[in-house]
């Protein structure tokens, strides 16, 4: 590479990706890595992966990359102007300390969190960009916008039901886009999803309370996401649906957050701000 490529290649955000190995890990860095727009800086997984020490590309079976995988997450991470996080709740908390430290954009895709870890993800946006959301597609996304306004059109006698499926591996339930989709028609009915919410149904649970939000979620095989709004009374049913057959849908989207980010000050985002839906 000559130095003028160099240094052209230099001037893009770098991006370190936590959970290399992983479904989305993979993904995000074969797609970082045909960029032109941001360069792979760092790879990251847990302590103790076979990864460790490996260049990623050839780790994923391809060309090098002239990136190993490493568990250094603040050497890493001090080197990055955004971190793109795909892994579990408890190391995505982790994560964020040292992103806020590193004034690093912190996009994170992990689902399953507390509310006691979001109150942590809220500290830390006050030093850094976060940007987070159950579903980082397109799609969804505007599937969030439309479930909002049917919610808010239809009275208490339409019954609304998310129903989701997901492959076999997925650890969390209901997923991160049935939440995202619940909160939209509870927000449409003005109201907030923890004052609506029915868990997943067992048992003689009596009938169905009236302006309640019910969740199901079937998990079986390589299914990549797929999720139902239903809205249905005497008579008659709504369907809004997503089905995603690709993740590089979800990467795409991370991708695109880490890029917006840049010039962002602190504080919380997600993918409406960055796709301009708000
Ligand atoms: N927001 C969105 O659009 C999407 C969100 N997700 C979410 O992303 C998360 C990951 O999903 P998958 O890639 O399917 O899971 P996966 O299990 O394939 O990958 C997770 C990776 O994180 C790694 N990891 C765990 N702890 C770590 C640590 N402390 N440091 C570094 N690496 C660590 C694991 O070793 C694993 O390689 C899940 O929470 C899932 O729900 C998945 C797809 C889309
Ligand atoms: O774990 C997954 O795979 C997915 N997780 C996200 C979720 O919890 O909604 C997004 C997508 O559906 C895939």
């Amino acid at each position: 590479m000559s130095d003028v490529e160099q240094t052209a290649t230099g001037d893009l955000p770098g991006i370190v990706v936590t959970g290399a190995s992983g479904r989305m890990g993979q993904m995000l860095i074969r797609l970082i890595l045909e960029s032109d727009q941001a360069r792979l800086v760092g790879a990251l997984e847990r302590t103790g992966h076979d990864w460790i020490g490996r260049d990623i590309g050839e780790a994923m079976g391809g060309q090098p990359a002239g990136v190993q995988v490493t568990d250094d997450a603040v050497s890493a991470i001090a080197r990055a102007q955004a971190v793109i996080d795909f892994t579990a709740p408890a190391a995505t908390l982790g994560f964020a300390e040292l992103t806020a430290q590193a004034r690093a954009v912190h996009v994170i895709g992990t689902t399953g969190f507390e509310d006691a870890d979001l109150a942590q993800l809220a500290a830390a946006g006050r030093h850094a960009p976060i940007i987070r959301a159950g579903n980082m597609s397109l799609g969804v996304n505007l599937l969030v916008g439309l479930t909002r306004k049917v919610a808010a059109a239809l009275g208490e006698d339409w019954d609304i039901e998310v129903v989701e499926a997901h492959h076999r591996h997925k650890v969390d339930a209901p997923s991160g886009t049935a939440l995202m989709l619940g909160e939209a028609a509870a927000e449409g009915r003005g109201a907030a999803l923890a004052d609506l919410r029915t868990p997943a149904r067992e048992g003689i649970t009596g009938a169905r309370e009236a302006g309640t939000i019910g969740f199901s979620a079937i998990r079986g095989g390589d299914v990549v996401g797929e999720h139902d709004v239903i809205f249905a009374t005497e008579g008659e049913r709504v369907v809004l649906r997503h089905l995603a057959t690709d993740r590089a849908i979800f990467a795409r989207g991370a991708i695109r957050a880490a890029l917006w980010g840049q010039d962002k000050g602190p504080g919380e985002y997600d993918m409406a701000d960055v796709l301009g839906l708000n």
